[in-house]
């Protein structure tokens, strides 16, 4: 009997490479779309709505629920980092596509979260591509949504790396750290995705020529939405390419295979100049003192990735749209 799809809700903040995400994620059998949630992050949490609906809109795919997420973090911070230098100010390299046709539902991203949990216990993964409030909402407003949640694959971190929005931080971390030490030590089955795998799948030039002469519909929409994502990269980076961050956790969560990973405690620094810092404890020293990593529960933190499996699979899934 063929195996069932894994059912997986992407909380994201469209943005150029969640568009890419949402976009493989729906060309995978080997997984059911049964809902996106929103955050803030490349955009404010409103445009994020609006951009999930719009590309569900672009994809025929209106029947897949959007649930709304929180406009702050979860302090009740309202002094948000928003990444439009990397994505445009719409999020989406600046296209001025209409206005989506759809509405979000009337559940907030948490709740959505907490329910669709607790309809199907151990059969839903949430890929989390943006900051973690919407994720350490559900944790902290239901007790049981960590144990009916199968995973929570996280694009998030830079561990033993520097950071992408200064040398400690992380953007999706550095967003809401206080989220994010939630979520680590809540005891879930935590799979961290951190940009020192990301940085090394690279989408470039040529990949993104045969994106655009194909027929691909997937592939020629992001052809277009892609020069302010490349030109940010061009400009940060120097380098004639892009990070696919969020295609390559997406893919981590329909296929584990396509990543190793290491076990044990992470901790978020919530403060100071290195406030967004990850930092792993591989649980193998046993320390004199009690330290604020000993009593936690382990995560998976991902090491490498088949960088060529993961963008052959993304190339071929875009393309054969
Ligand atoms: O330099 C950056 N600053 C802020 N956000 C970034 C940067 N580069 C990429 N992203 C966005 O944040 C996530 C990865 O950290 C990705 O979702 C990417 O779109």
């Amino acid at each position: 009997m063929a195996t069932e799809p894994k059912k997986i809700i992407i909380d994201t903040d469209p943005g150029i490479d969640d568009a890419m995400a949402i976009f493989v994620a729906l060309q995978s059998p080997e997984i059911k779309v049964i809902g996106l949630t929103t955050i803030y992050g490349n955009v404010y949490t409103s445009l994020a709505t609006r951009n999930a609906l719009h590309l569900l809109d672009v994809a025929g795919r209106t029947d897949i629920p959007v649930a709304e997420g929180s406009h702050v973090t979860i302090t009740k911070g309202t002094k948000l980092r928003i990444a439009d230098f990397v994505h445009g100010t719409d999020g989406l390299g600046n296209q001025n596509f209409p206005a989506p046709n759809g509405k979000p539902i009337d559940q907030n991203a948490a709740e959505f979260l907490i329910q669709q949990a607790s309809l199907y216990p151990g059969k839903v993964t949430v890929v989390a591509l943006g900051p973690l409030t919407n994720i350490a909402l559900a944790i902290q407003s239901d007790p049981a949504f960590v144990k009916n949640i199968r995973q929570i694959v996280v694009l998030g971190g830079s561990f033993a790396v520097n950071g992408n929005v200064n040398p400690a931080a992380e953007a999706n971390i550095f967003g809401d750290p206080d989220a994010a030490d939630i979520v680590f030590t809540s005891g879930a089955d935590v799979l961290a995705v951190g940009i020192n795998v990301t940085h090394q799948v690279v989408l470039t030039d040529s990949d993104r020529n045969e994106l655009a002469k194909s027929n691909g519909k997937f592939a020629k929409y992001l052809d277009k939405i892609l020069d302010v994502y490349f030109g940010y990269h061009h400009d940060a980076y120097s380098t004639k390419g892009v990070y696919l961050h969020d295609p390559t956790a997406l893919l981590a969560a329909v296929d584990p295979s396509l990543i190793t990973y290491t076990e044990g405690a992470v901790r978020v620094q919530t403060s100071g100049i290195t406030r967004g810092l990850t930092l792993f404890y591989n649980k193998q020293k046993r320390f004199a003192e009690v330290t604020e990593w000993c009593d936690k529960p382990s995560v998976k933190v991902a090491v490498t990735v088949d960088a060529t499996k993961v963008l052959k699979l993304v190339m071929e899934r875009l393309i054969n749209s």
